[in-house]
């Protein structure tokens, strides 16, 4: 039986015991033994590097979106204020122990929102899950890095040119060899910061998107504890949105914030002749070169590519309605699509052609007729 499971049937068991002087013993051992399961649980294994079970959620809807936050910044509150699943939530801190799925439904999509365990400081190296947690935010599209406002952790600031920083002496690349080499790629705007001691296999890696960055929005929850004029510093950070789970203010604004982000496109397909089916969209994720006719048409059938003659869009990717587009048209949210298979086509300019040919060589040789 796993850790979690432990700490469950000791809940149940606590739950079912009736609390009076002759229980009393018997539920402070059994608080006693949820305790070490915890610390257990909390603590990364020693010696091994994987840090205990992971957390075995399978994806679910269009998109992930992970919670990822320090204890008791209200992760849980916000999972079931958006989701209506229920998260336990407490005052203490690691009332998550696992990670907690819930769906939120917008824009005719569904999203899988994950609650997850607080992370604390070494949380990388295992301590408190964090490695479980970490593979879960890996696995997702969007990350909500939830803050509680009445505990400002971080300033950022946004300027033009190239800013360099690293947080630990740099061995193998120097800020000149950092401006040459993006200059090399013509980036003259970005914020580099130096986590760890990179080299410049390192560095072009990140520069060519070789390595995973997962999109990620500040939330700042609790603002119905500190005064406006905080609240308004917080709002104008970038990448930020300021929210309260206990007033349900903002809220609105977060899910399109993170429906925003998360780039998703859909495209209503319309059959020939008929409407356009508005119930249920194809849902793609937009890569960096947009949504493509190609891509809704590997997301139909993998096959289809080589069946269309064309597209006509309508919607705000079109420039007329509708517009015969190609494969490599990007397509909008919201756009109708419907499909033109060559295979009809074809098969009337192949009959066309038969029919001329056999006409040529009638009208050339007239002789095959009568014989
Ligand atoms: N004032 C205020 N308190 C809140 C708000 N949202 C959550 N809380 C409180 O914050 C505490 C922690 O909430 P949780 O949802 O358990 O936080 P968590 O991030 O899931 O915590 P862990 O699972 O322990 O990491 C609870 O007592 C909540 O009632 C809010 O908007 N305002
Ligand atoms: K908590
Ligand atoms: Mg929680």
């Amino acid at each position: 039986m796993g850790i979690i499971e432990k700490i469950k049937e000791i809940e149940f068991e606590m739950a079912r015991t009736q609390k009076n002087k002759a229980t009393e013993y018997h539920l402070g051992q059994l608080k006693a033994k949820i305790a070490k399961l915890r610390t257990q649980l909390l603590e990364p294994p020693k010696g091994a590097s994987g840090g205990g079970e992971g957390f075995e959620v399978s994806k679910y809807g269009h998109g992930r979106v992970a919670l990822i936050g320090f204890p008791s910044v209200g992760k849980s509150t916000l999972l079931t204020m958006l989701t209506g699943t229920h998260s336990e939530a407490a005052s203490y801190e690691f009332t998550t122990l696992t990670c907690i799925p819930g769906i939120i439904h917008y824009n005719d999509t569904k999203i899988q929102l994950l609650d997850l365990p607080g992370i604390i400081e070494g949380a990388s190296e295992g301590k408190g899950r964090g490695r479980q947690v970490i593979a879960v935010a890996k696995s997702s599209d969007l990350v909500l890095m939830v803050l509680d406002a009445s505990k400002i952790y971080f300033k950022k600031k946004k300027t033009g040119g190239i800013s360099f920083n690293s947080t630990l002496p740099l061995t193998h690349v120097d800020e000149k060899l950092c401006y040459q080499i993006l200059h090399e790629y013509k980036i003259h705007n970005a914020e580099v910061l130096f986590r760890e001691d990179a080299t410049v296999d390192d560095l072009i890696d990140v520069i060519e998107g070789n390595r995973k960055y997962i999109k990620c929005v500040y939330v700042y929850n609790k603002i119905d504890v500190i005064g406006i004029d905080d609240v308004d510093r917080l709002a104008r950070q970038p990448n930020s949105i300021v929210i309260s789970c206990n007033l349900k203010l903002n809220l609105d604004r977060l899910l399109a914030r993170m429906w925003e982000e998360m780039g998703l496109v859909r495209i209503y397909t319309k059959p020939q002749g008929q409407q356009p089916d508005f119930t249920d969209p194809c849902v793609l994720s937009a890569g960096r070169g947009g949504c493509t006719v190609e891509d809704f048409c590997n997301y139909l059938h993998r096959s289809l590519v080589k069946e269309v003659k064309y597209v006509l869009v309508w919607g705000t990717s079109a420039r007329h309605y509708p517009q015969h587009c190609g494969l490599s048209h990007v397509l909008n949210d919201e756009d109708v699509v419907q499909v033109v298979k060559k295979k009809v086509l074809e098969l009337f300019h192949s009959c066309l052609f038969s029919l001329f040919l056999m006409n040529t060589i009638i009208m050339c040789y007239p002789q095959l007729l009568v014989r």
